[in-house]
C-alpha cells in the first residue's frame, strides 16, 4: 500500500476530468477539490478532445445518461484511450436496469478503462454473475464478493473496485481488501461517486492502476470511519460537511494509524 501517493496528490493537484451525473456533481467536484486534486467537469462533447488533453485521468459516471450523452461518454472514453490517461468508470445502477448494462457493455466494447469502481450489484452485474441489486444501491446477493470482483476483473481486463462494507480490489489475480469505512457512507447519495473521481486522482499520480485504486480506497474509507467516530449519533448532513474538512487535513500519518486492510 503506498500511501505516500496522497502526499503526491496534494503536491502535483493533477486535474481529474468527470462526466459526473446530475445528482452527485458537486460532491464529486468538491470531494476532489478538498483532497488536493483539481475537477473539471463537461458536457459538450466539442471540447472533448482539449478537456483530455488538459486532464491527468478521466472518469466517465454512468449515474444518468441522456442518449447524446452516451455518444458523449464514447467519445471522452476513445480520447483517454488514445492519449493513454488513465480511466475510471462508475457503472451506476447497471445490475438494476436492463437498458443501463446494455449501454455500459456496449461502451466497455469500444473503451477499455484502467478500474471500474462499483458495488456488489454493479460488479456481480458486469461478471456476468447472479445478483438482487436494489437501484443505485449494492441489494443482495449470495455469492463470494472476491471471486465476484476477480470474474469481473478477468472478464473486463482492468483493475476492479468492489466496494461496500469491506472494498475488495484486485486486478484480476493480486487482491487487496480495505476494512476501514463507515456505514454513515450509505447515508450520503453519491460516496461512490465520490471515491470514483478520488481513484482517477490517484491513477493520475501512480501508473500501476492496481495501488492506486487500494490506496484510494483507504484513504477514502479511513478518513470516512475517522469522522464518523469523532461524534456520537452523527447524521448524514453533518457527515458530508465534516467528511470534506477531513478530505482536506488527514495527514497520512493519521491513516495509517487506522489503516485496516488485508
Ligand atoms: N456499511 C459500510 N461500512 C463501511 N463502509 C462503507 C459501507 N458502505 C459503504 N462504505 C464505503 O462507502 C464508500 C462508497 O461505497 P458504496 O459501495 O456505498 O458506493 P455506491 O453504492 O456506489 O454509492 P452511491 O451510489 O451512493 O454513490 C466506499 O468507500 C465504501 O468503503
Ligand atoms: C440517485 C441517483 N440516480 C441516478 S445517479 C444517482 C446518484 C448515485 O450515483
Ligand atoms: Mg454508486
Amino acid at each position: 500500500m503506498k500511501l505516500t501517493l496522497l502526499d503526491q496528490l496534494r503536491e502535483q493537484n493533477p486535474i481529474v476530468f468527470n462526466i459526473s451525473n446530475f445528482v452527485t456533481v458537486q460532491d464529486v467536484a468538491n470531494g476532489l477539490n478538498a483532497l488536493g486534486a483539481s475537477p473539471i467537469m463537461s458536457e459538450e462533447v466539442a471540447e472533448a478532445g482539449e478537456m483530455v488533453g488538459l486532464a491527468g485521468a478521466v472518469c466517465l459516471n454512468l449515474g444518468a445518461f441522456t442518449v447524446p450523452q452516451v455518444k458523449q461518454i464514447t467519445a471522452v472514453g476513445q480520447l483517454a484511450n488514445q492519449a493513454h490517461k488513465p480511466l475510471v468508470i462508475d457503472p451506476v445502477a447497471v445490475g438494476a436496469v436492463a437498458y443501463r448494462k446494455q449501454v455500459a457493455t456496449e461502451l466497455l466494447r469500444t473503451v477499455h478503462p484502467d478500474v471500474i469502481r462499483g458495488n456488489a450489484g454493479e460488479i456481480a452485474a458486469l461478471a456476468g454473475l447472479d445478483w438482487q441489486a436494489k437501484g443505485i444501491d449494492a441489494g443482495e446477493g449470495a455469492g463470494d464478493l472476491v471471486t465476484i470482483a476477480q470474474t469481473c476483473a478477468q472478464k473486463q481486463r482492468c483493475v476492479v473496485i468492489l466496494s461496500g462494507p469491506t472494498d475488495v480490489i484486485t486486478d484480476g489475480t493480486r487482491t487487496v481488501q480495505v476494512e476501514n469505512g463507515t456505514p454513515l457512507f450509505q447515508t450520503h447519495v453519491g460516496s461512490g461517486d465520490m471515491l470514483s473521481s478520488i481513484v482517477g486522482a490517484f491513477c493520475a499520480v501512480e501508473d500501476d492502476a492496481f495501488e492506486a485504486a487500494q490506496t484510494a480506497c483507504l484513504v477514502f474509507a479511513a478518513i470516512g470511519q475517522s469522522v464518523a467516530s469523532s461524534q456520537d449519533r452523527m447524521g448524514s448532513g453533518t457527515f458530508i460537511v465534516k467528511l470534506l474538512d477531513a478530505l482536506q487535513f488527514t495527514t497520512v500519518a493519521e491513516i495509517q494509524a487506522i489503516a485496516n486492510y488485508h
